[in-house]
């Protein structure tokens, strides 16, 4: 029957798993995850289980017969958006899905077909569902494929030969080199005392030590090792959830982020929404049975700024930094000049909030130009932020410091912090958005929410949309909406519930800037936010993670 083109097309996720006739995980974890997300779960048996929320009584593989024919029918009817693989149990099976996978890439050559790996090599209730041949297989024929793998430490050791003192971080080099082009290990913060170290610690370190894994105790830490153009690595933690009833956290863990991938996320995004999915599945977890009951998914995940991990390089979840708070004064316009002198003309117009960005000019310029931008900005009250030149901004007195994402790692920012700096963070993305907010900065950019020309961006706009989502769920963070603003646009992006509007072109390239900054003044100045009507579930994609183009 043809589709009504008033009701859109739903992305369609075939999760090919195992039943749970208690349903807790398998399949039916899976599906709860899927429609969460608001995508189309097909599904394809690959094993039949008996089991409660106790204990797997039996497990057995349908025929390659049977998986085969129903990927076939999926494939002539809904091929797939993303695949999410759980319990295949035969390395017949296995292998009928990599024939499949295969199948489907070179028929829709233009799209990724993303699939994620599930690896599920035993029940937490202790049955085993993999032997050496299966795990063997895993390792050669179908992690090569993968666009996400997600074993927890376990099921990463069983993988990788001597891996016993292993942690996360090393297991996930070695399952990329295996082939999976983006691997999480979840549950990477079990970090119990080995014996070893016991012996060798001295008692007033291992004071320190104990409670050291206290602290880390309260987060759940997952390692992600990702790449699309840019590497993300790091431990995503958030705050544990206190429930006994967890049955299940893995399939939809696994499923949420192949739902997110169909909705064109790439891996690192679709791992944060997977968290921040199942963060609220285990607030809404139930009992069923007497032992652990299922993770309960639902939409609506990604609004609440609880579930949002943060990333750290560090397993310290807990920040130790807390930036200053924009002063008052620097809501609405925010003008970004490449010179002092320009830093001199917006502030007489009586912009108070500036950003120094200067590319590329000699070491004994720049130090003049940023110490004639502060003195003109002390002079007047104005707040003036330096982009990149951390520490000319710490040496010569300015207010702030605006880094992005590639500048974080060889900034020194307790050196920042220490020095009560403003620290403003460049993000694209959800898993840039846990990296800014690890820092809790002073403020948050959002970009591009419009296409510039200033520079080449891999990033698709953002859009209001994106905007006034970020701004509702970063509730206790300015943001500042970035990219092709003019007045009209600048406008819109205060109703969407900007702190501050940063603006280039519109001023700098503008024929009269005197003008031009009078109406983004305009424009900014006691604007206020619209109601929160109609807020997307979670931010549409920057990073098209269904094209293959981009992923090569
Ligand atoms: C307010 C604000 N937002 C974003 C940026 C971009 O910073 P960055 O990502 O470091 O890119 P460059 O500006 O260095 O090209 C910014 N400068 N200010
Ligand atoms: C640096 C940057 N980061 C995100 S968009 C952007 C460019 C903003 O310039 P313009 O206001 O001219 O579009």
């Amino acid at each position: 029957m043809a589709g009504d083109d008033a009701i859109p097309r739903r992305p369609v996720v075939w999760t090919i798993a195992g039943t749970d006739s208690g349903g807790g995980a398998g399949i039916h974890a899976d599906t709860r995850a899927l429609d969460a997300f608001g995508v189309h779960g097909a599904c394809a048996v690959a094993a039949v289980t008996a089991q409660h929320s106790l204990a797997v009584t039996h497990v057995e593989p349908v025929s390659p017969a049977v998986l085969g024919a129903q990927l076939e029918a999926l494939a002539a009817d809904m091929p797939p958006d993303a695949i999410k693989t759980g319990l295949l149990a035969s390395v017949e099976n296995l292998r009928v899905v990599v024939a499949h996978v295969r199948r489907l890439r070179a028929r829709f050559p233009d799209r990724a077909v993303p699939l994620v790996v599930d690896p599920v090599f035993g029940a937490t209730t202790g049955a085993s569902f993999a032997d050496e041949a299966l795990r063997v297989a895993y390792r050669e024929e179908l992690l090569p494929l993968a666009t996400l793998a997600t074993p927890n430490v376990a099921e990463a050791r069983a993988l990788v030969p001597s891996s016993q003192l292993l942690g996360p971080e090393p297991l996930a080099r070695a399952w990329r080199a295996f082939g999976a082009r983006a691997v999480v290990v979840t549950g990477g913060d079990s970090d119990r005392l080995a014996e070893e170290e016991l012996e060798q610690l001295s008692t007033a370190r291992l004071a320190s030590r104990l409670a050291e894994i206290d602290s880390r105790a309260a987060w759940a830490h997952d390692w992600l090792d990702a790449e699309h153009g840019q590497r993300s690595r790091g431990w995503l933690a958030s705050r544990r959830i206190e429930t006994e009833h967890d049955h299940g956290t893995g399939c939809v863990f696994a499923s949420a982020a192949a739902a997110a991938m169909a909705h064109g996320f790439v891996a690192a995004d679709a791992v944060v929404l997977a968290k921040m999915a199942t963060c609220e599945g285990l607030r809404n977890a139930y009992a069923a049975g007497g032992g652990a009951g299922p993770v309960a998914p639902r939409a609506g995940f990604a609004t609440r700024l609880a579930n949002l991990p943060v990333l750290n390089p560090l397993p310290d979840a807990d920040s130790r930094f807390a930036f200053p708070a924009m002063p008052g004064h620097t809501r609405g316009l925010y003008a970004i000049v490449d010179s002092s002198a320009w830093v001199a003309r917006v502030l007489a117009e009586g912009v108070r909030l500036v950003q120094l960005r200067v590319k590329e000019v000699p070491a004994d310029l720049l130090v003049r130009e940023i110490r004639a931008a502060v003195a003109i900005a002390r002079a007047v009250g104005a707040t003036l932020i330096v982009n990149d030149h951390w520490e000319l901004a710490l040496e010569l007195g300015a207010h702030g410091v605006h880094l992005g994402q590639d500048d974080l790692a060889g900034a020194d920012i307790d050196a920042l912090h220490h020095a009560g700096l403003l620290l403003g963070i460049s993000t694209h993305s959800y898993w840039e958005v846990c990296r800014a907010r690890a820092l809790r900065p002073s403020y948050i950019a959002c970009g591009p929410i419009h296409a510039t020309t200033l520079k080449q961006m891999p990033w698709i706009p953002q859009g209001d949309a994106n905007l006034a989502y970020w701004c509702a769920l970063l509730h206790d963070t300015p943001v500042v909406a970035i990219g092709g603003m003019d007045a009209a646009r600048a406008r819109d992006a205060m109703r969407a519930g900007a702190w501050a509007v940063a603006v280039v072109g519109a001023i700098t390239r503008s024929e009269d800037p005197r003008a031009a900054i009078g109406l983004l003044q305009q424009a900014t100045a006691s604007v206020s936010r619209a109601a929160p009507g109609s807020l997307p579930a979670f931010a549409r994609t920057t990073l098209d993670g269904s094209d293959t183009r981009r992923l090569a």
